[in-house]
C-alpha cells in the first residue's frame, strides 16, 4: 500500500504545495500549526476538493491527475474519513450508521471481520442506540467503525480527539493504538497535539504555510531541533517566566532568577560582563524557561558531587501515573508549607518524569519537600528587555 501526494492548490490565502509519499502501514501524523493546510490536504485526498494541479495516487491508482483529467469521486477512492465531530446520522441507530458505508462498498467486509471491528472498538453494546444517546468518545468510536466497515485502503482522521475532554481522549486512544497495531491499515492522522503524535504515530509530516517542512519517522522528526518551533516539546514540561540577572562570560554562563530561585544556563547573548549582579544594577531581561519533564530528577536531600548546576528546592504537588510504569510528578518551586494554599497557587510548577519504581522507592508523597535536579533548561531565544 502506498500514498503518493504531489499537489498544488490555492484556497483563499493558503497556497498548498505538498509532496510526500507514505509507503508503509501505520500511523502518519500530519502535524502543523492551525491554518497550515492539513485539512485542505486530506480533503484533497478524500476527493472533497479538487486541487488546481498535481497527482494523488492511492495503491498505484491515480485518484487525481489534473493533466489526465482524473478526479475520482470520494466513494470510488476507498478512503475512510473520520472528522473532528463524529458526523453520525442522527436518525439512524449505531448499527445502521455502521452499515451505511458497508452496504455501499463494492467489496464488502465479511461478517467475521465486521464482528472483529465492533469488538475491537468496544461498541457491541451500543448497536441499538441513536447517536444522541452516546458520549463524545463513543460517537468517535462508532465513526471509526463506520469508516472501517467501508473497507478503506487508507484511513484519514482529522483531529478525531480535539473535541473531546481528556477523559474521553484517554478512553479512545487505546482503540486508535489497537487500530494501528492490529489492522495494518495506513492512517493519516491530523493532530495539533504533540503528545498524541508521540504516542500514536510511526511517521510524521510537518506542515507550515501550506508546504511540507519535513517528513520521516516520528523519532527522527521529534529529535530535529531545527523543527522545534513547529513540533514544540516532545515531553510534558513546563514553560515558566524568569529574569536574567547576570552573566559570566568567562565561565560561559548566564544567571537567571525564577520565582526567587537562581538557575544557571549556558551564556545567553549579548552578554553583559557582570557576575551575578544585583537586580537594580542592570536592565533586567525577561525570558521564558522550557523545562522538560524528562530532564528533571528528584532527590530527597541535596545531592553532593553532582555535575548538574541547577538543584532547586521543590514541593510535590501531585503524582500522576503514566503509561509504561512512568510517573509524572508536578513540583511547586520552593519548599512550601502544606497549609499555605495561596502561596502554592502562585508558585511556578515544573514536572519530573520518573519511574513508578523510583517514586515508591523514595516514598514520594504530595506535600513532601524535595529537590529537583534539572539536567537541562531551554531558554526562549527571544529575550525581552524590561526596565528594572
Ligand atoms: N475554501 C476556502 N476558501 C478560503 N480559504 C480557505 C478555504 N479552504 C481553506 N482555506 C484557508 O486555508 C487555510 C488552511 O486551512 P486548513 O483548514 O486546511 O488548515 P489546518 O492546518 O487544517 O488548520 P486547523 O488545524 O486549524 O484545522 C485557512 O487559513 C483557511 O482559511
Amino acid at each position: 500500500m502506498n500514498l503518493e501526494i504531489d499537489i498544488r492548490h490555492q484556497a483563499g490565502m493558503l497556497a498548498l504545495d505538498a509532496c510526500f509519499t507514505i509507503e508503509r502501514p501505520g500511523i502518519t501524523a500530519l502535524f502543523g500549526p492551525s491554518g497550515s493546510g492539513k485539512t485542505t490536504l486530506i480533503n484533497a485526498i478524500a476527493g472533497l476538493i479538487r486541487p488546481d494541479d498535481g497527482t494523488i495516487t492511492i495503491n498505484g491508482t491515480a485518484v487525481f491527475d489534473r493533466k489526465n483529467s482524473i478526479h475520482l469521486p470520494p466513494r470510488q477512492r476507498r478512503v475512510g474519513y473520520v472528522f473532528q465531530d463524529a458526523r453520525l446520522f442522527p436518525h439512524l441507530t449505531v448499527r445502521k450508521n455502521l452499515y451505511f458505508a458497508h452496504r455501499r462498498s463494492p467489496n464488502p467486509l465479511p461478517n467475521g471481520e465486521i464482528d472483529a471491528i465492533i469488538a475491537m472498538l468496544g461498541i457491541g453494546g451500543l448497536l441499538s442506540r441513536r447517536p444522541i444517546k452516546l458520549s463524545g468518545g463513543e460517537k468517535q468510536r462508532v465513526s471509526l467503525g463506520r469508516a472501517l466497515l467501508g473497507k478503506p485502503d487508507i484511513l484519514l482522521l482529522d483531529e478525531p480527539l480535539s473535541a473531546l475532554d481528556q477523559a474521553r481522549k484517554d478512553e479512545i486512544l487505546p482503540y486508535l493504538e489497537a487500530l494501528r497495531d492490529q489492522r495494518r491499515l495506513p492512517i493519516l492522522y491530523v493532530s495539533h497535539a504533540i503528545d498524541e503524535v508521540a504516542r500514536l504515530a510511526d511517521n510524521m509530516v510537518v506542515m507550515e504555510n501550506g508546504t511540507v517542512r519535513a517528513s520521516g519517522s516520528v523519532f527522527d522528526i521529534l529529535a530535529r531541533t531545527d523543527l522545534a518551533p513547529l513540533t514544540g516539546q516532545f515531553d510534558t514540561g513546563a514553560v515558566i517566566p524568569a529574569t536574567v540577572t547576570g552573566h559570566d562570560t568567562a565561565g560561559g554562563i548566564t544567571f537567571l532568577d525564577c520565582a526567587g530561585h537562581q538557575l544557571i544556563v549556558p551564556l545567553l547573548g549579548p552578554a553583559t560582563p557582570i557576575a551575578p549582579a544585583p537586580a537594580t544594577a542592570t536592565r533586567l531581561r525577561q525570558t521564558r524557561l522550557h523545562i522538560r519533564a524528562r530532564d528533571v530528577m528528584i532527590a530527597t536531600t541535596i545531592p553532593d558531587g553532582i555535575s548538574a548546576n541547577n538543584i532547586v528546592p521543590v514541593t510535590i504537588r501531585n503524582l500522576q501515573p503514566l503509561d509504561h510504569a512512568g510517573m509524572d510528578v508536578a513540583l511547586h518551586l520552593g519548599h512550601l508549607a502544606t497549609d499555605t494554599a495561596n502561596t502554592q497557587k502562585h508558585a511556578p510548577v515544573i514536572h519530573a518524569r520518573i519511574t513508578g519504581y523510583s517514586a515508591s522507592r523514595l516514598n514520594l508523597q504530595p506535600g513532601q519537600q524535595v529537590y529537583a535536579v534539572i539536567k537541562s533548561v531551554t531558554v526562549d531565544g527571544k529575550l525581552r528587555d524590561t526596565d528594572a
